[in-house]
């Protein structure tokens, strides 16, 4: 809570909702937080105060003001909120997620833009994810062939899980009805969970070290877990690298992992092996249910939209042809299947505010002061569903995009589902690729069919708050070969 004295001090800050004692205006938020907040912006305009528990927080939401925060002021406003559950195993003290801007969060994000996610390296990756497609398309022919209807969600879970694995390290965690499958697929959900579960002691932070409902527990049971393996796969990988002898050349691996090592183990970048499994445990976690997620929303607004699905289908059809298989270069020829995609990240963002930025210092914007270390939300929803800013923006319509420039790469303000500015996604080459692969392996060749109980449109189209995953009604379809 700002005292009166930091208020004076401050200047005028933002319009918003009459805040309650200590709860402040935690129980607007709602089921849906994204959209109660877009509803009270109406009311209260784009820059917009409200008390979180004890957190000052200023929700945006028009690209204007988003784009005074992430453009104009971006330094500012660069750094983050830190959670109960992201202190499990210290993680905010390595972690790209929670470091502020400085050098060691520098050194991350330019590991991640010159070697892990450059054009270069993910075309050199992208026969190890070709691999885990055909999986998945050979999965979908299995049922079509035994008459069993698919969990899209799921399939699109475990592909990602799988795409993700060997991108980072050519380990196969998961497959298609495997023993292991549920277990890793329950562990994984449950990590993804603690870390997006809105926590009371985040809200009150004099509750953080009784830890009430037991989320940093779980975090460091969870992370543990995850960074044992993590600590395992490295040390295998050192050993085989000791072991193999230089003129034996077994084959290099094409993976990020192996980048990572090559970095550790030259002069130019100090990273450690401890850097290194907490930076796969971020990309992991940011990763894995994002891009899954997105898949799903897709299918199921392609689902519910059967000539949408025709247009989609009769393009890949045309330009990939009836018996070949798409590969990640055939994207930049398939505009209709990119217009979908971005439609989706307009349609339905899986961050629908960003990740919670923090304020490192007062700053006046649009007459209003900011003061340090508010929690700024970008409610990038609200900017997706603005009819001031899109014709029917509550209808899912991907040729929007077909005669329009508007890219979500950070420049165009009104579409920033992966942000803009310093603390952008740094995964988004990675997902571009994987979401518009995925779509397009489970629609080409194959017609589907909902299944009767998930034709609610209500049920299918809301993301649960917190977790992008678990959608009110799992999206289950039966596919046909054509
Ligand atoms: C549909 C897919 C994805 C979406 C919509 C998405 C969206 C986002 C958003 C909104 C942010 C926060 C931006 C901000 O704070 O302003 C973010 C951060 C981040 N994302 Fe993604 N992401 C996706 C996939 C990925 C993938 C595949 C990876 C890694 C392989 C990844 C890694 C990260 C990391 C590490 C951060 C934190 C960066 C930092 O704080 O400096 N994301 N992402």
């Amino acid at each position: 809570w700002l005292s009166n004295s930091r208020i004076r001090k401050s200047g005028k800050l933002p319009p918003g909702p009459y805040s309650f004692p200590i709860i402040g205006n935690i129980l607007q938020l709602g089921q849906y937080p994204h959209q109660s907040l877009a509803k009270l912006s109406k009311t209260y305009g784009p820059l917009m105060s409200l008390h979180l528990g004890s957190i000052y927080t200023v929700v945006v939401s028009s690209p204007e003001a988003a784009k005074e925060i992430l453009q104009k002021h971006d330094l500012a406003f660069s750094s983050r909120i830190i959670t109960a559950a992201g202190q499990a195993h210290d993680h905010h003290k390595i972690s790209m997620v929670f470091l502020p801007v400085g050098s060691q969060w520098s050194k991350l994000r330019k590991i991640c833009r010159e070697q892990l996610f450059s054009t270069h390296r993910l075309v050199a990756s992208q026969g190890l994810r070709q691999d885990k497609l055909r999986k998945l398309r050979d999965h979908v022919q299995e049922c079509c062939v035994s008459g069993r209807v698919v969990n899209i969600g799921e399939v699109s879970f475990i592909t990602t899980v799988n795409l993700m694995s060997v991108t980072l390290f050519s380990v196969d965690f998961t497959d298609f009805g495997s023993d292991t499958t549920q277990e890793w697929k329950e562990t994984i959900e449950a990590l993804i969970d603690i870390v997006g579960c809105p926590n009371s002691a985040d809200f009150f932070p004099v509750l953080k070290r009784f830890d009430p409902q037991g989320i940093k527990k779980e975090a460091d049971f969870y992370f543990g877990k995850f960074l044992s393996m993590f600590e395992d796969i490295i040390n295998q990988r050192l050993e085989s690298r000791r072991t193999s002898l230089p003129h034996h050349h077994s084959p290099k691996k094409n993976d990020l992992l192996q980048v990572l090592l090559d970095i550790s183990e030259g002069s130019d970048y100090e990273l450690s092996s401890n850097d290194i499994k907490h930076l796969l445990l971020d990309l992991f976690v940011a990763g894995t249910d994002t891009s899954a997620s997105t898949v799903e929303l897709t299918m199921t607004e392609l689902l519910l939209n059967p000539e949408k699905m025709s247009k989609a289908k009769d393009e890949l059809k045309n330009v990939i042809g009836d018996n070949n298989q798409i590969e990640e270069a055939d994207i930049s020829r398939l505009p209709y299947l990119q217009a979908v995609i971005k439609e989706i990240l307009r349609y339905q963002p899986v961050g629908p505010l960003l990740v919670p930025h923090k304020s490192e210092h007062d700053v006046e914007i649009n007459g209003y002061t900011i003061p340090k270390n508010t929690q700024v939300l970008i409610n990038v929803w609200a900017m997706g569903r603005d009819a001031n800013l899109w014709l029917n923006p509550n209808s899912f319509e991907p040729e929007r995009f077909l005669d329009n420039k508007v890219d979500f790469k950070g420049r165009d303000f009104e579409l920033i589902p992966f942000g803009s500015g310093r603390r952008m996604c740094p995964g988004l080459p990675l997902a571009n690729r994987m979401l518009h692969m995925m779509v397009a392996s489970l629609i080409h060749n194959f017609d589907w069919k909902l299944e009767p109980e998930t034709k609610t449109k209500d049920g299918n189209t809301t993301v649960k708050f917190g977790t992008a995953h678990n959608k009110a009604v799992p999206l289950k379809a039966l596919p046909t070969m054509l």
